[in-house]
């Protein structure tokens, strides 16, 4: 299967841009939501967290409080490390799972993984092709302090853990640039979802000698 690898710092698009393929039935799957599932109620990785944390880390009906667990661990780098230390080998086999699941349909079929943390991880290992969604810094805070009513300084601390801009641009195949409308992106997209088609056929053919 071709995998196409989509990431970009906090709030550059990634999600936006997501549906755009989605729209095309392009199988996305997004790390984000894998590292929600690996917390669930009932999962070992959140009885870890609890441990650490104490029971006031999760809410009346058992689930993680996650916006008091990124105020600690956007604060502290000690407890980013940790909880990344849990999560991450934990994120990276179920993603793996799931591309093992979305077998192709067709030998012009791709799939996209979405990730914040592509580069920072090992997951750029699991893809063919890195797609790079970007918008400057003021962007990114103005459009996630819109979305998440988090604060300004908060988002910067996202920021400063992430790769830094000009090396995440340095990594990518192909750049999208989501300063515009997401009008504007349409046509972007279209054009990569052409290229990306033939290529994964490409690489079908030349997989079958
Ligand atoms: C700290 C947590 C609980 C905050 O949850 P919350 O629902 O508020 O945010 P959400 O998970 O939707 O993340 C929002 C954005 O924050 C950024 N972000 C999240 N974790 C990290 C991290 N470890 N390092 C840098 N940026 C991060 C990403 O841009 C992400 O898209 C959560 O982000 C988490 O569990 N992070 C650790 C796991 C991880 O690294 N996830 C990233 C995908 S692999
Ligand atoms: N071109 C655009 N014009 C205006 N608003 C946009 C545009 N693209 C995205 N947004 C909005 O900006 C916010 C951030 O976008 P999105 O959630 O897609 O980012 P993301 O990269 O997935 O973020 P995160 O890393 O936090 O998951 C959202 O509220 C989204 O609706």
């Amino acid at each position: 299967m071709f995998v196409v690898g989509l990431t970009g710092g906090i709030g550059s698009g990634k999600s936006a841009v997501s549906r755009l393929f989605e729209q095309r039935n392009i199988t996305v799957i997004d790390a984000d939501q894998v590292a929600r599932e690996v917390v669930e109620p009932g999962e070992p990785a959140l009885s870890k967290i609890a441990q650490r944390f104490g029971d006031g880390i999760l809410l009346a009906d058992g689930n993680l409080d996650r916006k008091a667990l990124r105020k600690i661990v956007f604060e502290t780098p000690r407890q980013r490390d940790w909880l990344e230390q849990l999560l991450h080998p934990l994120i990276r086999d179920r993603i793996l799972l799931k591309l093992e699941q979305s077998q192709p349909h067709s030998n012009a079929e791709y799939a996209i993984l979405a990730s914040p943390l592509l580069l920072e991880t090992d997951q750029h290992l699991l893809v063919n092709h890195i797609v790079v969604v970007d918008v400057d810094e003021a962007i990114q805070i103005s459009r996630t302090t819109a979305r998440d009513m988090s604060d300004t300084e908060q988002v910067k601390a996202i920021i400063a853990a992430q790769i830094p801009r000009a090396e995440r641009i340095a990594k990518a195949d192909d750049l999208i640039d989501n300063s515009g409308t997401i009008d504007d992106l349409k046509p972007l997209i279209e054009q990569l979802h052409n290229k990306f088609l033939h290529q994964a056929r490409q690489e079908r053919e030349s997989d079958h000698g």
